[in-house]
């Protein structure tokens, strides 16, 4: 016999083997195998066929089992929701297309006041990142305490978070039109949301307010918000100078932005904002 005989221990088991020469013609290429760490079992003539047939078989039905599994993730003129449930959300919708719509502008520019007529007059789901953070706090989630903190410093939370919030909101309301209040707050939240969901805006609608008028309004909201206090205020500030404005000048670079001045009265801003959305409703109902 050309080979040497000898036990390979493979998966706590112990499956027997001959090397044999890679020259003989009694070792069909088939049953060789290559064995990068050790040379001496290459080339290497299993002697238990069954076992390779089966090992490769078995191999190639768990691969297209995966392909199978595999996310479909594409995008559209309207945007796809990524189905979560293979993330264990459950019997949620897959790939649900929406058309979304993001609202941004300063802490206080009056953005979730417009958004509630908004949803009054035109139809859209306000989601509120926000709010949901603040719900995830009050959920128990794991994610609560460093939620809350970045929260009391002003500071923006982890994209991943907010990101499968607002997935999970999509995906369990059954409207297709979201209006989606303070989000993305910089250009990583931008871009990982678009990454992951596949949508884009339709557009932004951005409010334009100055800082004192936007202070004046946060000091009076009363809303028991514990970052609405002037350390908290200032900081909000700061970072959406410095991290949020970038969003909205990529979107104007795009053509994508409808800015609104937001100092005026509550009823004024709104006819401004009426402006913006009822070509766009027209335009779907022709
Ligand atoms: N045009 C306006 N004129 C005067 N007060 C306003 C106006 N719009 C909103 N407000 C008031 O200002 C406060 C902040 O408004 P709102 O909560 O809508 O702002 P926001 O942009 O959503 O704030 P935040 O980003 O902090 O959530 C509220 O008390 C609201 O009633
Ligand atoms: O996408 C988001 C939205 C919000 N945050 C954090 O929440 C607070 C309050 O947000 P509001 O829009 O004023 O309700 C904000 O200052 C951030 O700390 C966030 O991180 N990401």
């Amino acid at each position: 016999m050309d080979a040497t005989c000898g036990v390979r221990k493979k998966k706590g088991r112990e499956l027997p083997f001959k090397i044999a020469s890679p020259n003989s013609s009694a070792t069909p290429y088939f049953f060789w195998a290559i064995n990068k760490s050790d040379a001496r079992y290459r080339p290497l003539r299993i002697t238990f066929p069954p076992y390779f047939c089966l090992r490769y078989f078995s191999s190639f039905f768990f691969y297209l089992q995966q392909f199978r599994k595999t996310k479909p993730s594409y995008q559209t003129s309207m945007g796809t929701v990524v189905d979560s449930s293979n993330q264990g959300a459950g019997s949620l919708p897959t790939n649900k297309k929406v058309s979304v719509i993001f609202v941004l502008g300063g802490p206080g520019s009056g953005k979730g006041t417009q958004c509630a007529n908004i949803v009054e007059n035109f139809g859209y789901t306000h989601l509120s990142a926000g709010d949901l953070l603040r719900a995830e706090i009050k959920s128990g989630s794991e994610n609560g305490t460093m939620i809350s903190n970045m929260i009391k410093e002003g500071k923006i939370v982890p994209s991943e978070v907010t990101i499968k919030l607002l997935q999970r909101a999509i995906q369990e309301n059954g409207n297709d039109k979201f209006l989606i209040d303070g989000f993305p707050r910089n250009e990583e939240n931008r871009a990982a949301f678009e990454s992951v969901t596949g949508i884009e805006p339709e557009f932004v609608l951005f409010f334009d307010c100055p800082e004192e008028e936007m202070e004046r309004r946060l000091l009076g909201r009363n809303q028991g918000r514990e970052d609405d206090n002037i350390d908290t205020i200032r900081k909000r500030f700061k970072v959406f100078l410095e991290s949020s404005l970038p969003v909205i000048e990529y979107y104007n670079s795009k053509g994508k932005v409808r800015k609104i001045d937001a100092a005026k009265p509550v009823g004024e801003v709104f006819e401004a904002v009426k402006a913006v959305f009822a070509p766009t409703v027209e335009k779907v109902a022709a």
